[in-house]
């Protein structure tokens, strides 16, 4: 059998206009998500690259509409780009539900202004503290459908297991992590990969590696790992 090719786009200029392509055809975000993503970018500069990217928010809407999602948590909110995504989601579901969580009360201000001008801050809920301790108030408002964890990633294992021992994802119901690839560093942190100089990205790989590991041997789940993006863990549990 023919070894599967891994580098699908030969070089920069034709990925981008790959994702530019994608993007032109994949179920599009509507404009005041467009317009909060802007504003991110114009107040918070260098930090918002924390968001999700447009293509990727455009997947997880699709996802979420796919998934026939009612209640969603998110681990790591932001300024609430990706959770106003998910709203745009569930908008007219219902029972529609969505806790997002976040430490940083400076960007929650921001999110939940967000949500309020989105006309959404009725089933939106941003609870703020660390996450590994606000799960745990979370369980008389579960199960969730869909989890995105999206936060520190020292955390994940930790909020991992809390959401399955808690049940906070229903069975059958999907939990996606983001960035579990960082850049290829996952598989190489040496000089070969470009972003070996990148510090805090290598900082986040022992925990990332740790992470794939679990949710690949973990008999409470199944996992698919896609190699696009920063790398996401689809994990449906079983
Ligand atoms: C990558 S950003 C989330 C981006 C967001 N999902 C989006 O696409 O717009 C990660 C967030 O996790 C939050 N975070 C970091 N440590 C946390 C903790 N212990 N508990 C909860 N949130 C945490 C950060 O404050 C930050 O806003």
């Amino acid at each position: 059998m023919k070894d599967e090719i891994a580098v699908i786009y030969p070089n920069e200029a034709i990925s981008t206009a790959v994702l530019k392509y994608c993007r032109e055809r994949s179920l599009p975000l509507p404009d005041h998500i467009h317009r909060h993503a802007e504003l991110t970018e114009k107040q918070l500069g260098d930090k918002s690259e924390m968001m999700v990217s447009r293509l990727q928010a455009q997947y997880l809407l699709w996802t979420a509409r796919s998934f026939g999602a009612k209640k969603i948590l998110e681990v790591g909110c932001f300024t609430g780009f990706s959770a106003l995504t998910f709203a745009e989601a569930l908008k007219g579901v219902e029972g529609a539900k969505i806790v997002t969580m976040d430490i940083n009360p400076e960007t929650g201000a921001i999110a939940r202004q967000a949500f309020k001008t989105a006309g959404v801050d009725g089933f939106v809920e941003l609870v703020l503290g660390p996450a590994d301790q606000t799960l745990t108030d979370l369980v008389p408002q579960g199960p969730f459908d869909l989890v995105f964890l999206d936060a520190n990633k020292e955390g994940y294992i930790t909020y991992f297991n809390k959401i399955l021992e808690l049940g906070l994802v229903r069975k059958g119901g999907i939990l996606i992590a983001d960035n579990v690839l960082k850049k290829g560093l996952v598989v190489d942190a040496t000089e070969n990969n470009p972003s070996f100089s990148d510090s805090y990205a290598t900082s986040k790989v022992p925990y990332l590696k740790d992470f794939n590991d679990l949710v690949a041997s973990d008999k409470r789940v199944e996992t698919f790992i896609l190699p696009v993006f920063d790398g996401l863990a689809l994990v449906r549990v079983l």
